[in-house]
């Protein structure tokens, strides 16, 4: 079996208590996983259950007080910001909000030239590059000289993308990268982290409370309950068979569009309920 690219064992992030001797706040309770090259790794769990607490730790953003965080081998989970900044060419992130996430008044091409020009890669070759980057997110050569406020969040959502791939990473961390857009233009951007993933093999560690969305997209799914990783497994028997109690509920929670199955599930809710 290939060996992980990502290795995350017995993850500890504890948050400062609010107020005078207040207790620390124990957001991830121990949390082991891990992620293989050019594979995407669902990660669910309802609102505060800390899964953007570990695509932080991941990127090196939250408080860890125990474990580790082992990329292609090496322990990241302490890094001092210069070696943080050396990887930032191997780990990316894509957030939930397109439109907090760049810079409104910049243009596409000067976001996506960003990140190039501090890794000192010349301005020529930067400009090909930001031509290359936008045809491979299917954005027209002519987005570049627009500013990122002309954009809907969709398209924004792909420079969001494209700056992300800018370096070539391995992994990116995506935290509901989806959510905020309407969902014939999700449907749209999840299929371009498909083709992104067929053509360059980089892996995701995709966050999402969506079940539908993580059905489409992952190979393997991590559910989180609480701070604690309580079932993982292919996305295939996790999001239809699933064996712990708290994964079950959340798909019983979850819409799916097959009316067959919406009624089966209804047919499933009222036993379990006893009616
Ligand atoms: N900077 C912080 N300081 C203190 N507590 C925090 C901080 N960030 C997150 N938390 C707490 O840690 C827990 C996990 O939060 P986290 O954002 O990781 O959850 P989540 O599963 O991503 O939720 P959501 O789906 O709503 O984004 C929550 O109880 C949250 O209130």
């Amino acid at each position: 079996m290939t060996a992980p690219l990502l290795n995350i064992v017995d993850l500890v992030v504890e948050y400062p208590g609010k107020g005078f001797r207040a207790a620390p706040f124990r957001a991830l309770k121990g949390v082991s996983l891990d992620i293989r090259p050019g594979e995407t790794m669902g990660l669910v769990g309802e609102s505060g259950s800390g899964k953007t607490t570990l695509g932080r730790a991941v990127l090196g953003l939250a408080p860890v007080s125990g474990g580790a965080v082992t990329y292609d081998g090496k322990d990241i989970s302490h890094l001092h910001h210069r070696a943080r900044r050396r990887l930032a060419s191997e780990i990316q992130v894509v957030f939930q909000d397109p439109y907090s996430s760049l810079n409104p008044s910049m243009t596409i091409a000067e976001i996506l030239a960003e990140p190039l020009t501090i890794a000192g890669v010349a301005p020529a070759e930067a400009k090909r590059r930001v031509k290359d980057l936008l045809d491979r997110v299917g954005l027209p050569d002519s987005a570049s000289d627009r500013l990122a406020r002309e954009f809907s969040g969709g398209q924004r959502q792909r420079v969001a993308i494209a700056r992300a791939l800018a370096l070539d990473p391995r992994l990116i961390v995506c935290d509901e990268p989806v959510s905020a857009l309407d969902l014939s233009t999700q449907a749209r951007v999840l299929d371009l982290f498909i083709e992104i993933q067929e053509r360059t093999g980089v892996a995701y560690l995709f966050i999402t409370h969506d079940l539908a969305v993580v059905r489409h997209i992952s190979h393997q799914v991590a559910v989180m309950y609480h701070g604690e990783i309580v079932e993982t497994g292919p996305a295939d028997r996790v999001t239809t068979d699933p064996v712990h109690p708290y994964t079950q509920k959340l798909l019983m929670a979850a819409p799916l569009p097959d009316p067959d199955r919406q009624a089966a599930r209804r047919r499933e809710r009222a036993a379990l309920l006893g009616r």
